[in-house]
């Protein structure tokens, strides 16, 4: 569905020096760096799979997309999706795919999202039955009834996010890349978010290929990851194995009620995990994941607990730890 052999994709970017001679200079004497976004990336994902596309801040994922949309020309490479090489830019290619960046907007301003519906109703050549049935869906779904008569600019973040989402899933496209779809948003908004991605991908077979920061989003969406890193693939394969593999610890935080000596905290913790920060009254403990419950036992009936939480590693050290051991001579895949 979606397949990428070898691509990659090159910015020529003017250098320019810092003050006005340089700059007058370098109207008459251009010099240019070569930027490598996308180095020599091969993946396939097949009809259904939602794939989260990981990686630091200007690793290549959106340049990715951009490619893969047809927005941007590939230097070097294949790219076929659904059938289609994307820049050629076929009208059938455009109603197949949908792309949704959760920091730009294709709502208009002013206007009721509901018009901004109408209007792609007209691009995309949407039969005024399927229209209905798609909107009702969507507007029951991600419960819209009121929001889409009110202006756009008058939309929370979330509301407006919603409204992004139904815009781009009107013309029912099978592939959906989503870029950010849940940055900015509250806890719950980004629970609604995700269903819904869940849902569409289910209902229509959808394939979907996704950026985001957030661990919850990959780990509730998607079996499978990519890990790109300055441009290169540098992991392929199963979330499990990436997690197992880089991020084999949770972290346990206590906030204690009495304080305790550290030899007394070891004693507790008896092996079982290891003691990263300890400042009366809070207390954090990395352990491995199969053993968070019994050490969670372990340290409420031993200690005076006032509070505890358990935390996931961010997803940026997941990925930083994975970048290190690639940097350090690994390979992508599982
Ligand atoms: N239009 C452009 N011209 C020149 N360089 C660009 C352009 N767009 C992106 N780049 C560069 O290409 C690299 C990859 O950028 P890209 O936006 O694809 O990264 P990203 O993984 O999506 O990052 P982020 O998580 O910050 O969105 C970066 O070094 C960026 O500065």
């Amino acid at each position: 569905m979606i397949e990428v052999r070898k691509l990659s994709k090159w910015y020529q970017v003017h250098e320019r020096e810092p003050g006005f001679i340089a700059s007058f200079k370098s109207l008459f004497h251009r010099k240019f760096r070569t930027v490598k976004a996308v180095d020599d990336v091969s993946f396939f994902i097949p009809e259904g799979e939602i794939v989260a596309f990981l990686g630091p801040n200007g690793a290549g994922k959106t340049t990715t997309m951009k490619v893969l949309t047809g927005l941007l020309h590939p230097s070097d490479g294949e790219v076929n999706v659904g059938g289609f090489v994307p820049f050629q830019h076929k009208k059938e290619f455009k109603k197949q795919i949908s792309l949704v960046m959760g920091q730009k907007s294709q709502l208009i301003w002013d206007l009721p999202a509901a018009e901004t519906f109408l209007v792609n109703k007209v691009i995309y050549e949407i039969p005024d039955q399927d229209y209905e049935e798609t909107l009702g869906d969507l507007v029951q779904l991600l419960q819209l009834e009121e929001v889409i008569r009110k202006p756009v600019r008058q939309l929370s973040l979330g509301e407006r996010m919603k409204c992004e989402l139904a815009a781009a899933l009107l013309h029912r496209p099978r592939i959906v890349f989503l870029d950010e779809p849940t940055i900015g948003l509250d806890v719950n908004m980004q629970e609604v978010m995700r269903r819904f991605i869940q849902d569409y991908s289910r209902k229509y077979k959808a394939t979907i290929l996704l950026t985001s920061h957030y661990m919850a989003d990959v780990t509730a969406l998607c079996e499978r990851v990519l890990v790109i890193g300055k441009g290169r693939l540098l992991y392929d394969g199963a979330i499990n194995q990436l997690i197992d593999k880089y991020a084999p610890n949770k972290r346990i935080r206590l906030q204690l009620a009495k304080r305790a000596h550290e030899r007394e905290l070891e004693d507790v913790i008896h092996g079982m995990g290891t003691i990263v920060h300890y400042a009366f009254p809070d207390l954090d403990v990395d352990v491995p994941r199969e053993q968070v419950s019994e050490l969670s036992a372990r340290l409420l009936s031993k200690l005076n607990v006032l509070d505890l939480t358990i935390e996931d590693p961010s997803m940026e050290s997941v990925i930083a730890q994975a970048f290190e051991a690639r940097t350090e001579g690994g390979s992508a895949g599982a």
